[in-house]
């Protein structure tokens, strides 16, 4: 549970007070998510989302996470911007923490999707990339290529408490992923964390984008290799139907162009795409506070993606 911060019901009722949005009625943690501390709040008139900004989102971006929502929002793509208060405010102080009152969208994010959710979740990564190739917001990516040895060298020897060998088994990965890297696909505004739980649903329709505080300017196909190693695996890092890939690149290339470097770079930004997430959860499971409502990711389930894609040169072939 993503609770790490815990808001009172008289703060809450003050905070709520600023905005045109009804008085409260009720307020629940919520269970999914591992950044931030999310709430469900209802109000006399309507739900809302409530999110106070911890650990890896800073203050100073929230600005360019906001104005990305509100360019994607204004172009049709479904994705929930932040409310304003009265005086036109959207971001808040909570607790001490950086808040903001979200709009709430319906829809669950599957488990286990199918080849057609794939391949809608995918058409709606294209249609958002279409929506901003006309957002000039940039902001560099802080877990970036350039920023996982760094962060493998922050985690150190402590990785292999949780599976021996294992900072070895990702320096020489790593090595192989930097030295393959590309420099000349086209960069952009992207998602860069698009996961399942990312993603709202209804049936096969796609109701929410959300989640955007990874969000970052990058190499725009990254995003789709992003998706790749996060939908074609079970939890635990086992390869799912191939069918669910192919939906995916598919899907993808039905609402945005992808060029011949782009598909035969998805590859290398797929094994780059593990080591990120490896790096991060291993990071997390190594240092979440005691005490944090947060059930902490498996940094070994990207380790398999990893070994498959390694394994599986030709995936997106
Ligand atoms: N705008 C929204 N509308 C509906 N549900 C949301 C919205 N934003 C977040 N949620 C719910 O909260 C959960 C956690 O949100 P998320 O942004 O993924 O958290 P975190 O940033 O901590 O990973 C989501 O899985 C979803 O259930
Ligand atoms: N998607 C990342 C962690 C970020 O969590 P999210 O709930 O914001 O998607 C992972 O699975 O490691």
């Amino acid at each position: 549970m993503a609770v790490y911060t815990q808001v009172s019901a008289e703060s809450l009722s003050a905070f709520l007070a600023k905005f045109d949005v009804g008085e409260l009625v009720s307020a629940k943690g919520i269970a999914e998510g591992v950044e931030n501390s999310n709430y469900l709040v209802e109000t006399t008139r309507d739900r809302f989302i409530l999110t106070l900004y911890e650990k890896r989102v800073s203050v100073g971006d929230l600005p360019f996470f906001l104005s990305l929502l509100d360019h994607l929002a204004a172009d049709g793509n479904p994705v929930p911007p932040a409310i304003p208060d009265r005086e036109g405010q959207t971001i808040h102080t909570l607790e001490g923490r950086p808040a903001c009152l979200i709009r709430f969208l319906s829809g669950v994010s599957v488990s286990h999707p199918t080849p057609a959710q794939a391949r809608a979740a995918a058409q709606a990564l294209g249609r958002m990339h279409a929506s901003l190739a006309t957002f000039e917001g940039v902001r560099a990516n802080g877990l970036g290529a350039s920023h996982w040895r760094p962060l493998l060298d922050q985690c150190g020897e402590s990785m292999n408490q949780i599976a021996p060998g294992l900072y070895d088994r990702v320096a020489r990965s790593l090595d192989a992923v930097l030295a393959d890297w590309p420099s000349d696909l086209a960069v952009a505004a992207i998602h860069a964390d698009l996961f399942p739980d990312n993603v709202l649903m209804l049936g096969d329709r796609i109701t929410g984008l959300i989640d955007f505080y990874f969000a970052c300017t990058d190499i725009r196909a990254y995003d789709l290799a992003v998706m790749h190693s996060a939908w074609g695996f079970d939890a635990q890092g086992n390869p799912l139907d191939p069918a669910i890939g192919r939906a995916l690149v598919a899907g993808y290339a039905d609402s945005f162009a992808l060029t011949p470097q782009e598909r035969a770079a998805l590859p290398v930004l797929a094994r780059g795409a593990c080591i990120r997430f490896l790096l991060t959860r291993a990071w997390d499971w190594l240092n979440t506070p005691a005490g944090a409502l947060v059930t902490r990711k498996d940094p070994l389930a990207y380790l398999r993606r990893l070994d498959w894609y390694e394994s599986n040169p030709k995936a997106f072939v």
